[in-house]
């Protein structure tokens, strides 16, 4: 790992609260299959690259036990010396991911919120700081968190579906190290509209601001992803590792600095009734919008 970070504490205590099914706040039954289950890794016919997939239904939404997952696929596969490239998508038809689990926001479990955002950080220095090229093969919805693990790959395409932070919809600004992600990525102006109005864009849109490198057909999402995925291991790994730090490393060193601050601010901001209220009512909607 290029920015290893230390964080046993925390995925320890994650360990210790994990329940693999549950009852939401408003009543929704969650994932049947067991967490191992819910991120996969798959070999390609280049022993430098591999896939990993997400297979959490309905969403891929980030749970602290997702999060810890992805987090320990990408250890795996870093440990294989002969693996210099990893392509992140979904085996869901039409979702990525659609970010945070809500149901770890929403009447939250004081014990473990501060293990789930503690997860969350972990999956962001994992996949962002990475010593392999990480090509984010977007394949359906990327809001919020989800647009996060898009981000933190070194190179993007998208097939379709709809990507952004849009967490102000929710009542809620995105914590400062993702907000920040998304400026260097965009640019400030930017990030300053899109994140003020809870933007999602489309595959053109998002194109069109940079927030995606290329738009691919339907069918050609994963052949282009190892076509991509060879481009970057030909670049001689030390020169990768280099560059990736010299462009993600003060982002990440910041956040481990203060990390422990960050739990905290999390965990005040969430644990408030306004928030709740807020996190309540959107909840609501997403269920109604169905119905
Ligand atoms: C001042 C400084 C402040 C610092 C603050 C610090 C921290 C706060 C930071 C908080 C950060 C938040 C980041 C996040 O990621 S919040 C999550 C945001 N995500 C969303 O808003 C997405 C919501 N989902 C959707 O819009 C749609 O589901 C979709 C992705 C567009 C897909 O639509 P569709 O294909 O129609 O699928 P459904 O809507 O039917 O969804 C299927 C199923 O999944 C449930 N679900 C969807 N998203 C979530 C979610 N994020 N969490 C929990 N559950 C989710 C949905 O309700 C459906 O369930 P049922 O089948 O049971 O109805």
């Amino acid at each position: 790992m290029m920015f290893q970070q230390s964080s046993r504490s925390l995925l320890d205590a994650s360990k210790k609260s994990s329940s693999f099914r549950w009852t939401s706040s408003v009543g929704r039954t969650f994932s049947s299959r067991s967490p191992q289950d819910w991120v996969t890794t798959e070999e390609t016919d280049d022993p430098s690259i591999a896939i990993l997939k997400m297979n959490r239904a309905p969403a891929n939404t980030l749970s602290l036990e997702m999060c810890t997952e992805i987090s320990k696929a990408i250890k795996e596969l870093e440990s294989n010396k002969k693996t210099q490239a990893v392509i992140l998508t979904s085996s869901l038809p039409t979702i990525f991911s659609a970010g945070l689990d809500l149901t770890e926001l929403h009447n939250p479990d004081k014990d473990r919120l501060p293990a789930f955002w503690g997860a969350f950080q972990q999956l962001y220095f994992d996949l962002y700081g990475s010593r392999l090229a990480t090509i984010g093969a977007i394949n359906g919805h990327a809001p919020a968190a989800g647009c996060m693990l898009a981000l933190s790959c070194d190179y993007r395409i998208m097939s379709k579906g709809n990507i952004g932070l849009n967490e102000s919809k929710l009542g809620i600004c995105a914590p400062p190290w993702l907000g920040q992600q998304f400026i260097d990525t965009i640019g400030l102006r930017k990030a300053e509209l899109a994140l003020n109005m809870g933007t999602l864009f489309d595959t053109k849109a998002a194109l069109d601001i940079g927030l995606i490198d290329e738009i691919v057909g339907e069918d050609d999402v994963m052949d282009v992803a190892k076509t991509r995925a060879s481009q970057w291991v030909a670049i001689p790994a030390p020169a990768r590792v280099a560059c990736k730090e010299l462009t993600r490393g003060r982002q990440l060193n910041e956040l481990k600095e203060n990390r422990k601050q960050d739990v905290d601010h999390f965990c005040s901001f969430v644990n408030q009734e306004a928030m709740q209220r807020n996190l309540g009512f959107y909840f609501e909607q997403l269920a109604k919008r169905k119905k």
